[in-house]
């Protein structure tokens, strides 16, 4: 049997009267990347904060790593959140800081004993794994966008997470620094055995790096496949999707 190392069931979540999520199943088997599509509004960033427990469902199950993440409360939730990294939609990188200071930042705060020649051994690590390594003594604001996707991900890396959540890794960048990005997730899969979810409106990206795709229509997971199997489906509000990304 597989190990779903993500389980979620009959998930709900709603604000006053708008029904975002409603009744999700999802299994995410351990070592896959799962690609979450669905269009702007359909409450991709809510499950993601759901199931790091920065949002609380209305009803349902959220197991993660064998833990129930709705009882998680204090030092448990976060010990939980070390293992669930989670990689934002604007890199959120401190401007005032150097690419070292901003890779040593959760590692200080969250690892405790380190010494100076461990912390640098793993901010020189992480900054190669994203083959970054030249621009350690740079500031942020010095680096090209697709650069500070990639020092984002280090920055979650750092922390050698065993779940990888990605939001929008590829928003705004050209379609070559995506490729880039795409073969960066593909990379962090083998290296560090990690399992992800990666939320993304880019089809090339769901192709490339989805094990398997999980479309949220109507506040569920109506189609979960591969993405052959998915964008098979001639139902219109798939076939749409598909259209509007590869304009044709
Ligand atoms: N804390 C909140 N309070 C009220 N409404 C919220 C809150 N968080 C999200 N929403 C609403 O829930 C809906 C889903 O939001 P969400 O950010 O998950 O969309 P999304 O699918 O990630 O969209 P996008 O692709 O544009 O990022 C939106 O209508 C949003 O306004």
């Amino acid at each position: 049997m597989k190990d779903a190392i993500i389980s979620i069931r009959n998930l709900r979540k709603s604000f006053g009267d708008l029904h975002v999520l409603r009744g999700v199943d999802l299994d995410v088997y351990r070592g896959e990347n799962v690609v979450v599509l669905g269009r702007s509004g359909t409450g991709k960033s809510v499950l993601i904060k759901i199931i790091v427990g920065l949002l609380k469902p209305d009803s349902g199950r959220v197991n993660v790593l064998g833990q129930e993440v709705e009882e998680l409360s204090g030092k448990a939730l976060d010990a939980f959140r070390l293992k669930v990294g989670f990689s934002f939609q604007n890199s959120a990188l401190y401007d005032s800081m150097s690419i070292r200071e901003n890779l040593e930042f959760p590692l200080v705060r969250n690892v405790r004993n380190l010494s100076r020649a461990d912390i640098n051994r793993a901010v020189e690590e992480a900054l190669d794994d994203v083959g970054l390594s030249q621009t350690i003594n740079q500031m942020p604001s010095e680096l090209s966008g697709g650069q500070r996707k990639r020092i984002g991900i280090a920055r979650t890396l750092i922390l050698k997470p065993e779940i990888m959540l990605y939001d929008e890794p590829t928003a705004g960048l050209d379609p070559i620094t995506s490729i880039d990005i795409n073969n960066l997730i593909n990379e962090v899969r083998e290296r560090y055995r990690a399992t992800s979810i990666v939320i993304t409106h880019d089809l090339t990206c769901a192709k490339t790096v989805g094990d398997r795709v999980a479309m949220l229509l109507d506040g569920k997971f109506e189609r979960v496949g591969t993405f052959e199997e998915v964008f098979a489906d001639p139902d219109e509000r798939v076939q749409q999707f598909y259209n509007y990304n590869f304009v044709n």
